[in-house]
């Protein structure tokens, strides 16, 4: 588990993580986000003893990371600067970790097997893709089998079969009640991994949630319904709290009732239904929605730049 209490960090007299609490709990994986600059590599620095916090405190697993003998076995981190060694080989470079933590060889062999690294293991890291690096710093992070396990974009520069395996390795780490925590920007690919949410943005907290929760309700996008007896439908569901507006023919958007309550009245009175779907926004969506004011580098709209050009 990670708890961070009101963690500060300034430079100067810039605040960049500005009384951030958050809990990390084992069972679950928590999707860090935040538009650039909004301090999540410095939170995930503090959480690892990189960077010190100016107030507040984090701890791993009950105490803060320093104050761990063998921090290896609590929490195996890939942050995005990971310095490794270009001209050792994957199978040298995870080895060295191991002896520092007394892990055996066959650990080793284990996270390079698990990390798809077994017929490069024995090559240089400088000749490693971005990919093969990734995979890399994830076996690093996994080789002290770590009750905790933080990734710092970790499917950036991997291939959709790397980013697949990256999502099925954290649910199955999550599923075995390991706690953890990713950073990415990609949304739609958190909100498949992610069950838990912590967004930050100009280094505070703006939302700590689920998935499903945040992007109900940030939608509040009503329910598509399909049927060829709209003015029926429409005068069944009438009442103050309901509102109906439709775009076709045979399409309406009814907000005030969900999809069961809808579909309860239409069965009802016999009306028959093509279509009825929630309209959940995507955590992309919701996310811009959220994080629109605190953006700290906001790009020109797309037609001003075309303009512009
Ligand atoms: N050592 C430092 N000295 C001064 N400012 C720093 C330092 N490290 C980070 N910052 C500033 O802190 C802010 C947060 O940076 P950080 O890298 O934590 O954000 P981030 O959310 O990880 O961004 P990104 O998504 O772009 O990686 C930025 O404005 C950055 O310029």
């Amino acid at each position: 588990m990670i708890e961070a209490r009101e963690l500060t960090k300034r430079y100067g007299d810039k605040t960049v993580v500005d009384n951030l609490s958050f809990t990390v709990r084992p069972g679950e994986v928590t999707g860090f986000l935040g538009p650039n600059g909004a301090g999540k590599s410095t939170t995930m620095r503090m959480i690892v003893g990189l960077d010190a916090p100016t107030r507040g405190a984090v701890t791993v697993n009950g105490r803060s990371y320093a104050r761990h003998a063998a921090p290896l076995h609590e929490i195996g981190t890939l942050l995005e600067a990971r310095s490794v060694h270009p001209g050792r080989s994957a199978f040298r470079h995870l080895m060295a970790l191991a002896h520092t933590h007394g892990i055996p060889r066959r650990r080793v062999d284990e996270v390079i097997e698990l990390a798809g690294l077994t017929s490069v293991a024995g090559k240089r890291v400088g000749a490693f893709s971005l990919g093969m690096g990734q995979r890399l710093g994830i076996a690093s992070a996994l080789l002290g089998d770590p009750a905790i396990v933080m990734l710092d974009e970790p499917v950036n520069g991997l291939d959709p079969e790397g980013v697949r395996w990256v999502r099925n390795l954290l649910r199955s780490l999550a599923d075995e009640g390991r706690a953890v925590m990713l950073s990415s920007h990609l949304m739609s690919e958190t909100a498949l991994i992610a069950d838990h949410l912590v967004i930050i943005g100009r280094g505070r907290l703006l939302a700590d949630t689920t998935v499903d929760d945040f992007t109900r309700e940030a939608g509040g996008g009503g329910v598509k319904v399909v049927t060829a007896e709209t003015a029926r439908l429409r005068s069944l569901l009438a009442a103050p709290d309901v509102t109906i507006s439709s775009s076709s023919a045979e399409e309406l958007l009814v907000t005030g009732r969900d999809a069961r309550e809808i579909g309860t009245v239409a069965v009802q009175h016999g009306v028959p239904l093509y279509e009825l779907t929630p309209q959940a926004v995507s955590l992309e969506t919701a996310f811009m929605e959220l994080t629109h004011d605190v953006v700290e580098y906001q790009s020109a709209p797309a037609d001003t730049e075309r303009k512009a050009a």
